[in-house]
């Protein structure tokens, strides 16, 4: 059977593309589904033998996968890492590297005719975060053709946001699979309360995950 592949795109940074990624992988894997989930463009990770490494998105990816956390598996759900916290183009800068999105994009490709089962590929940053000089994570998702899930905070200001990215990707194409409104610490307003708003002109299942929360199943059903 040919792979099923996604495309985790965040309506920011540091709003829970991870952490949904990695229970959807968690929620697959206990259905019994084959999946595999990468994350190839990582900034902000530090060398695995820093003791810091437990804490980055291919450590999470990793350990959702049941995977040790060796050089070889780092490696292949993460081939482009950078150490500085930054957008992935500056922090090659810093380390006197470039990015090619045609590289990306290659990797990508292969890792989609390769895989067996499901493929979850998690982004950048959100949906127009640079991922190299000349391309946003918009131009990498629409490259590859994949339909997208799109994670959500709940913080004051991401009913636009996350409503901003899926007109984006609506634009362009894009087949918004479903929302994932992840709960932000210390929002105002519930996430359902939230989540209800983004579904009310989203065009896309919408889906809350509470702090903690493992991926509902319904949310995986869709994948
Ligand atoms: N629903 C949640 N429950 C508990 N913790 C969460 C939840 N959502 C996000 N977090 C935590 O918030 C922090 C930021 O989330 P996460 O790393 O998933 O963001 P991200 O969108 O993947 O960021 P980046 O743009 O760096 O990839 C992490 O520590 C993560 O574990
Ligand atoms: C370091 C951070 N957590 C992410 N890895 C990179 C986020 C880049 C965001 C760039 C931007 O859109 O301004
Ligand atoms: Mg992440």
């Amino acid at each position: 059977m040919p792979a099923r592949a996604l495309f985790i795109a965040g309506a920011g940074t540091e709003i829970g593309k991870t952490y949904v990624t990695a229970a959807l992988t968690r929620r697959l894997r206990a259905q019994g589904r084959a999946v595999r989930t990468v994350k190839p463009l990582a900034s902000g990770v530090p060398p695995l033998s820093d003791p810091g490494f437990i804490e980055s998105d291919t450590a999470r990816l990793l350990d959702a996968q049941g995977l040790a956390l060796d050089e070889e598996a780092v490696e292949a759900c993460s081939p482009w890492r950078f150490a500085a916290p930054l957008s992935p183009d500056q922090a090659a800068v810093l380390e006197g590297r470039s990015l090619d999105l045609a590289d990306l994009v290659g990797w990508c490709r292969d890792e989609i005719a390769r895989a067996e089962g499901t493929l979850l590929i998690e982004g950048v940053g959100g949906l127009m975060s640079p991922v190299t000089e000349t391309a946003t994570g918009l131009d990498w998702l629409r490259a590859l053709g994949l339909p997208a899930l799109l994670v959500s905070g709940s913080y004051l200001g991401a009913i636009s946001h996350a409503l901003t990215a899926c007109e984006t990707l609506r634009f362009h194409g894009v087949k918004l699979r479903a929302v994932a409104v992840s709960e932000s610490p210390g929002a105002p307003a519930p996430v359902a309360t939230v989540a209800a708003a983004i579904a009310r002109h989203a065009g896309a299942p919408v889906f809350c995950l509470r702090r903690g929360d493992a991926c509902p199943e319904e949310l995986a059903g869709l994948i």
